[in-house]
């Protein structure tokens, strides 16, 4: 657990829309013990809140991928939000009231502002990890156009470079829904919160897919009404009532409306050519919000890029719930990030990486137990063993798991691992990698356990 803490920056804050705050307060949480090297700033969704071990409790942690007791983690509540920093219920110390329907238009650069202000008031001159997910992914991508060199890695997750017409045309209708509530125009802080209900239930069917209501809330045999579906949308909508209000939703609802990297920089395409972080991208192909082609176009147009696609039954909620993919999509790249090419070999290596062996690399991870993929369709075991597919790696990856006990490995295993992204060669009879850069490795012999 950690406290909630605010800093109060007393001056005037210009906001993109022309409107100046003359103040604001940034609620925010950290963990662990801050040093030059162990920054993880990590970037809040839509109803989140500055406590990311509270909403990404499976990543966050002791010992878990964001390990409190190894970095130090900061996280804050974004301009407009109900959790704390300067909202629509925030006094306007112009009039002595809330601010109410006056609070004006955020964007995500005001939001990156404000986070710049608190990095700076915590001494923070480097940051390890930016990470995010969708609006999360916004903030996290704009602050590293920004500021390129103050970021090692960008982790962006289930994001866009801007919103699509569709993602906006979904904000305008759960706006409709508030507008619809009679007490919207009133000033109180739960003004609009049956409308607000609505939005929510409406913005779930984004968040998931018609495959997860299928699971989740299957249809009653003999039901001719009220069905599952029915009282899991209401409960969903009261749920957020219980810890959120209209203004907020309204504000950053429109905070999603008007993120576009290109704006007044020549286009998307030019603004994420300026982000010079290593970065990993992790897109859900059954995200209907931001569909996987979004994450597809960020990889395509930040440099130093990497995509991952996974699968998820949640959609774009995914990655709020699907915390061992997302643990070791992120280890896996950082493992190889440890070993970042020249640059003439990244050219072939990326090449081969990408198109081939880098997925077998990354299942490798995820299963535990490859020692690596030499060839797209040829899968090398540790035991000396060789399983050859049709490149369907993910199959074979959970065959082995139930075949072998992995639990001997070598402590020396992640290492080897991270420079299988390097490796031209194997010599079965030796064990013996070979690496591109002409070093060779032999592994241990270790006739894993069969179980
Ligand atoms: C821990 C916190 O509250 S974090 C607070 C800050 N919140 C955030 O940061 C926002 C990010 N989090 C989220 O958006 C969500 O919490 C998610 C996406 C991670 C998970 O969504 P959830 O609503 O918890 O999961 P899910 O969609 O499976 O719904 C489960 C809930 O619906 C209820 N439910 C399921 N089916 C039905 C139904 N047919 N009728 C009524 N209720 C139902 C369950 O009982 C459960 O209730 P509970 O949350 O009170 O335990
Ligand atoms: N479930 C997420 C959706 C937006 O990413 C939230 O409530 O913040």
């Amino acid at each position: 657990m950690s406290e909630l803490k605010r800093y109060h920056y007393p001056h005037d804050f210009t906001l993109e829309c022309g409107v100046v705050l003359p103040e604001i307060e940034i609620a925010y949480h950290t963990y662990g013990t801050p040093s030059a090297e162990n920054v993880i700033w990590i970037c809040h969704a839509l109803t989140g809140n500055s406590d990311p071990a509270d909403w990404w409790s499976g990543l966050v942690g002791e010992g878990k991928l964001f390990d409190t007791r190894q970095h130090f983690i900061v996280c804050a509540n974004v301009l407009g939000s109900a959790y704390g920093s300067t909202n629509a219920l925030s006094v306007n110390p112009a009039t002595g009231e809330p601010y109410y329907q006056d609070f004006p238009l955020i964007t995500i650069r005001d939001i990156v502002a404000s986070l710049d202000l608190l990095r700076e008031h915590l001494g923070i001159r480097r940051i390890k990890t930016l990470v995010g997910g969708s609006l999360g992914g916004q903030q996290a991508l704009e602050w590293a156009i920004q500021q390129p060199k103050l970021f090692d890695q960008l982790i962006l997750i289930a994001t866009n470079a801007r919103m699509s017409p569709w993602g906006v045309a979904f904000n305008e209708s759960q706006r409709m829904a508030i507008q619809a509530d009679q007490t919207w125009q009133e000033r109180r802080p739960d003004a609009g919160l049956s409308g607000m209900k609505a939005a929510r239930a409406t913005a779930l069917l984004s968040y998931r897919n018609p495959k997860t209501y299928d699971f989740t809330q299957p249809r009653e045999e003999s039901a001719i009404e009220n069905f599952r579906a029915c009282s899991y949308q209401q409960y969903q909508g009261d749920k957020l009532a219980a810890r959120f209000n209209a203004f907020a939703y309204w504000t950053l609802s429109k905070v999603m409306d008007s993120h576009d990297v290109g704006r007044n920089r020549g286009g998307a395409m030019s603004a994420l050519n300026q982000v010079k972080t290593q970065t990993l991208i992790i897109g859900i192909q059954s995200d209907v919000l931001f569909p996987i082609e979004e994450q597809r176009f960020l990889a395509r147009y930040i440099p130093q890029a990497e995509l991952t696609e996974i699968d998820s039954l949640y959609g774009h909620d995914g990655f709020l719930v699907e915390n061992e993919l997302m643990t070791k999509t992120i280890r896996t790249w950082e493992l190889a990030n440890q070993f970042a090419p020249r640059e003439e070999e990244e050219l072939i290596i990326r090449d081969r990486v990408r198109v081939d062996v880098r997925k077998g690399f990354s299942e490798y991870i995820a299963v535990e137990n490859i020692s690596f993929v030499a060839t797209p369709s040829t899968v090398h075991l540790i035991n000396g063993n060789r399983i050859e597919s049709e490149n369907n790696l993910e199959k074979i990856g959970q065959a082995l798991q139930e075949l072998y006990d992995f639990a001997p490995l070598s402590p020396r295993l992640p290492h080897i691992l991270a420079n299988t992204r390097f490796v031209k060669g194997f010599d079965e009879a030796t064990n013996r990698m070979f690496f591109a850069d002409g070093r060779t490795h032999t592994l241990p012999s270790f006739p894993l356990p069969v179980r």
